[in-house]
């Protein structure tokens, strides 16, 4: 008895551990498929013993909140529900009665509040009890209805998700958190638990209603197809849902799995309720679950195989992620041979050694993942150094998660921006990379430098194998590199991240240096601050750049990949050339000052600030003017012409 008294405390320690971390920390400590392992042998110890400790989470809905958001108590308890993966058992539930069968979303719960047609509060599950209040966030969920037909008082529930397609999108371009979401629904509860909710907002969150709580006044017949139709009609996106009864749920199951494929939105399995809502109301709730409704899980297909390999992957954010290769396998109709192991924590939980025997699945039937190990030799030895740079790794240890780090602030797994910057439309304009793409390229250390990316051709392989890559648009990828190639000094100045040098500094110091880029490359800090719209901090950061030994050997690399065409070269005869201009004072003839900048610039002339020994004319209508500028031409001996004698020059 004390034995197994022993060993329920440390079950539920280990689970309250792994539900704070899954529910407080959109984090995952370990797989769903463990978790419920390790719950149900806590059910079955709390059986056999008669006892249930009172922090058990067979008893407790959700994890207490910790977060800094307002918390509210809930009109009517949310409650867990009880699960299945058996499909007798399912049938056995349903008896003779009318069911509905609809997706169990695997987001974050929500219950709205409406009022005068308004939605005047979404509040989450919270512990079942109190939850969290977000109803600004919920106002900027994409497909959430503002106002609706309906004046009464509405409470209803639903499922706030994000869909797959969406995922790796925003995950990839969240940046100040430290560890990337592991799946949509780390990402979701993310997403609607911000305190600002203009990052929900750019989160693509989705909201899908499941039940009716309250509204007042209107008659349904006593059916819940009913209540959600009518959710419907006031404009909420509701769960896709069948409706079921002994004869064809079984059938009803099977589509459902067969076509979870399809659908974009993460799914754990599907909830079956009673259509007769006074009888589902009859049967009242159990400490944990309510009887009128029971959830089937996918009873996840379980393969066993070998560990080959832990690769190293890091990203932007300097994060060091391992990746569990395997012997390939089958799992729900495809191979898969690789799955992430998340951080270190779950890496050393599962005591991973290469060559021990995993047990590996698809979550939700999706995302492979590891579920166990049965040798467990834990050799798998943690980098010291960064797979990319080669620099110092760090462990870190983040809400009692252990994650690696490269610290080298030089590390090229950070300098993705760059890398974008350098194939985006006004620069070498490549299409076709996309961020993730290169972000993996450079993972796998296949780019090391900008040049790298020329080349990718010979990186087929490995880019065919990519999400959302096939030979088609390799293809495609490879020819637009070609073309790219063919370019000018415009493209390739912008293109280099330099601070500051926008497109239109970079056009600007191309044509002041005629399109040459060895001028260009070699300007000076005064050259650049005589360039009108070229500031000294600008000309500063540009000199210091191109004088960087490792910019140098950059540069030069990717100029031995390029062809700079003499582009923008104007027809016009360069009769200034080597002919200093200042324009003064106000002009008639022209638009504006910089009108007769461009037109002596076109021809070859420079035009500059202020007089001096280089200046060789002076541009000013009034003669007679007092300025400083007219007064030094005049000292130093400068033609001063007015716009009608320019215009003379012109011919
Ligand atoms: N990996 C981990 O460390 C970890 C930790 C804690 C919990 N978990 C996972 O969470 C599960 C328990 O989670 P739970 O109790 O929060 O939720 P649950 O899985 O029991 O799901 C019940 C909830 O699903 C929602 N739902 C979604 N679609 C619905 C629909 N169509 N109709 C009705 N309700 C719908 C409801 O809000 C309901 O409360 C465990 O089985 C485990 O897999 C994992
Ligand atoms: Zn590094």
């Amino acid at each position: 008895m004390d034995n197994k008294l022993l060993l329920m405390r440390e079950k539920v320690e280990i689970l309250n551990k792994a539900a704070k971390s899954y529910y407080q920390e959109n984090n995952e400590i370990m797989s769903n498929i463990e978790y419920d392992k390790i719950y149900d042998e806590l059910l079955e110890l709390e059986k056999e013993t008669g006892i249930t400790l009172s922090n058990s989470p067979t008893i407790h809905v959700g994890y207490e909140l910790l977060s800094n958001l307002p918390k509210e108590r809930h009109e009517k308890v949310m409650l867990s529900l009880d699960k299945t993966k058996d499909i007798v058992t399912l049938k056995d539930w349903l008896g003779k009665k009318e069911g509905v069968l609809s997706w169990k979303l695997d987001g974050l719960t929500i219950v709205m509040t409406y009022l005068d047609g308004k939605l005047i509060k979404a509040v989450t599950r919270g512990n079942g009890e109190i939850g969290e209040v977000i109803t600004n966030n919920a106002k900027v969920f994409t497909n959430i209805p503002l106002s609706i037909p309906y004046k009464g008082s509405l409470i209803l529930r639903g499922e706030a998700v994000i869909r797959y397609s969406d995922f790796e999108k925003i995950n990839n371009v969240i940046e100040d958190v430290a560890s990337k979401y592991k799946n949509p629904r780390n990402l979701c509860s993310g997403s609607v638990r911000q305190l600002n909710n203009k990052i929900t907002a750019e989160r693509n969150v989705n909201f899908f209603a499941f039940s009716l709580v309250k509204a007042d006044g209107v008659d349904f017949k006593n059916s819940r197809i009913s209540q959600i139709n009518w959710l419907k009609s006031q404009g909420f996106d509701i769960v896709e849902f069948k409706q079921v009864n002994h004869l064809n749920i079984e059938e009803t199951v099977i589509w459902f799995e067969e076509h979870i494929i399809e659908n974009d939105f993460p799914s754990d399995g599907l909830v079956l309720t009673y259509d007769d809502i006074s009888y589902g109301e009859s049967l009242g709730t159990t400490a944990k679950f309510p009887r009128d409704s029971i959830a089937f899980k996918w009873r996840d297909e379980i393969k066993e195989t070998h560990l080959l390999e832990i690769e190293w992957s890091a990203s932007r954010t300097g994060l060091i992620n391992p990746i569990a290769i395997f012997e390939p396998v089958e799992l729900e109709g495809t191979t898969v041979s690789r799955a992430s192991v998340h951080n270190l924590s779950i890496m050393e939980g599962l005591e991973l050694g290469i060559g021990d025997i995993i047990n590996v699945y698809k979550a939700n039937m999706i995302i492979p993942q590891i579920s166990g190990n049965l040798t467990r030799s834990g050799s798998v030895h943690v980098p010291e150094q960064c797979p990319v740079c080669g620099g110092k790794t760090s462990i870190k240890n983040e809400n009692d998660v252990k994650v690696l780090y490269c610290i080298n602030d030089d590390c090229l797994a950070k300098q993705i921006k760059l890398f974008t910057h350098f194939v985006s439309r006004d620069a070498m304009n490549i299409e076709g990379l996309s961020e993730a793409t290169i972000e993996k390229l450079i993972a796998k250390g296949l780019i090391k430098e900008l040049a790298d990316i020329f080349h990718i051709e010979r990186y087929k392989e490995e880019i065919v194998k990519m999400e959302g890559f096939g030979e088609k648009s390799f293809n495609k990828l490879v020819s637009s590199v070609n073309k790219s190639e063919k370019t000018n000094t415009t493209r390739l100045l912008y293109s280099l991240g330099i601070p500051n040098v926008g497109l239109s500094n970079a056009k600007l110091i191309s044509k002041r240096f005629k399109y040459n880029w060895d001028a260009i490359e070699s300007a000076t800090y005064d050259d650049l601050v005589e360039i009108d719209g070229i500031g000294e901090i600008m000309a500063d950061t540009y000199v210091k750049f191109f004088n960087n030994e490792k910019k140098k050997v950059i540069v030069k690399d990717i100029l031995k990949e390029i062809e700079l065409e003499v582009v923008e070269k104007s027809n016009v005869e360069q009769i200034f050339e080597n002919i200093n201009f200042v324009i003064t004072g106000s002009v008639e003839q022209f638009k504006n000052r910089d009108e007769i900048k461009e037109i002596i610039e076109e021809r070859g002339g420079k035009v500059t600030g202020s007089v001096s020994a280089k200046t060789n004319y002076l541009i000013n209508n009034d003669n007679l003017s007092q300025s400083s500028k007219n007064k030094k031409a005049k000292e130093l001996g400068i033609s001063i012409v007015t716009e009608s004698q320019f215009i003379e020059m012109l011919r």
